[in-house]
């Protein structure tokens, strides 16, 4: 079924668009292709374009967490080791034998198809509200008047408080009606074992960074996370425009999956390369908001997605976040007189809403928001 949504005629810039106007501008990828241009606000500054030569693959570590999820200390050192050389390099690591079930991943992949190639009028029930940060966004036409990202995404929550198991299951009856429920089931159970798979990681993390394997796990226990949906339609000029724009994610830990057409990028030692699909494997990185708390010793990372002109390309994001209200502040371990505090102390719930009201993430957001907090607070 082919992916309707709707460009409107866009004028040059959407700020001249009234702000009822911008909202009802929908992005129309099947009618898009069939045209030879682009409209203007999809395409990206020179300086960001994408090369249209393919990126060079980066050889990734890939970490076996099976002998960590099975409680040997050993497999679990190593494991820790392997993730602290990592986050101390590009931030990005592949990780296998990770305990998700495989049958769960290619349900998750599949209900997305059925999602993203429903009629406009049926994801639109799902409609991301101006400055909220779920529901269904078909490349921001209402949010930025440039530099669009060429995608549709549904986000929505997901809360490790007992009390918010149902949570994703709920909000696809309640938005999107029973005939989701099937598809809210997949995703509450996907969002279910990468919670688990999360709070496996950043016991790992803290062992590297040589606070207790507690510390951040439990900082995590009751997390406030996103969950991201990102299809890539194909794109006539792929070297014009971008899935996802060049950005560090504002969040704690990124486990993304990704399908078999490969488009992911990172930016390593000045040059953007390529992260091969590997169907058995999550891509896990490091955020903004893991950058604070470990008071800079890991890097939060700059990545990208790149479209082609064949194939829509799909990636299922999971995005770590704290308990909205929890203070975000490194353990008292990481910093001292060689290591001063870098970054004031926030909430996540703060930090979120200055990515969807203030500013758009990019590379700089972390300092852009300390800034912000500073100026606030005087
Ligand atoms: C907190 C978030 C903001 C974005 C989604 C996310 O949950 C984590 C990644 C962020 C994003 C993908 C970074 C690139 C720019 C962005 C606007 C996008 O292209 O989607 C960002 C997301 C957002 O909706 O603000
Ligand atoms: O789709 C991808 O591979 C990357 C998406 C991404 O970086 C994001 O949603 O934050
Ligand atoms: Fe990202």
């Amino acid at each position: 079924m082919a992916i309707d949504c709707m460009i409107k005629n866009i004028p040059s810039t959407m700020s001249s668009l009234k702000e009822d106007q911008q909202r009802s501008l929908v992005f129309d990828a099947s009618v898009l292709q069939r045209e030879t241009n682009i409209p203007q606000q999809f395409i990206w500054p020179d300086h960001e374009k994408p090369n249209s030569k393919k990126s060079k693959e980066l050889d990734v570590p890939l970490i076996d967490l099976g002998g960590f999820l099975s409680g040997q200390s050993c497999s679990t050192e190593e494991a820790s080791s392997l993730v602290g050389e990592a986050c101390q390099k590009h931030g990005f690591f592949l990780v296998v034998n990770h305990g998700v079930d495989a049958n769960l991943i290619s349900d998750a992949h599949r209900y997305m198809d059925l999602f993203f190639e429903l009629p406009l009028a049926e994801k639109q029930r799902a409609q991301r509200k101006v400055g909220e940060s779920c529901g269904y966004a078909s490349s921001f036409t209402g949010r930025f008047s440039s530099k669009l990202p060429w995608k549709e995404t549904l986000s929505f929550k997901f809360s490790g408080e007992k009390n918010s198991s149902d949570i994703v299951k709920d909000y696809f009856q309640n938005k999107m009606g029973d005939e989701f429920l099937r598809l809210g089931n997949v995703y509450q159970e996907y969002c279910n074992a990468m919670n688990r798979l999360s709070l496996g990681i950043m016991e790992l993390l803290g062992m590297s960074l040589g606070v207790s394997r507690a510390h951040f796990k439990e900082f995590f226990e009751e997390n406030n996370s996103i969950m991201r949906l990102n299809y890539y339609p194909p794109c006539q000029k792929p070297d014009l425009t971008l899935g996802t724009g060049p950005h560090c994610d504002p969040t704690s830990l990124t486990i993304l999956h990704q399908d078999n057409v490969g488009g992911l990028e990172v930016f390593v030692d000045s040059e953007w390369r390529s992260i091969a699909p590997n169907s058995h494997a999550f891509v896990v990185n490091i955020g903004d908001t893991f950058m604070a708390l470990s008071n800079g010793r890991y890097k939060s990372c700059l990545h990208r997605a790149v479209v082609n002109n064949k194939t829509p390309r799909k990636s299922l994001a999971f995005f770590l976040c704290p308990k909205k209200d929890k203070v975000v502040s490194p353990p008292e371990e990481l910093v001292d007189e060689k290591n001063p505090r870098i970054y004031p102390d926030f909430t996540w719930s703060t930090f979120l809403e200055f990515t969807q009201k203030h500013y758009r993430a990019d590379m700089n957001t972390l300092q852009a928001f300390s800034n912000w907090v500073q100026q606030k607070t005087g």
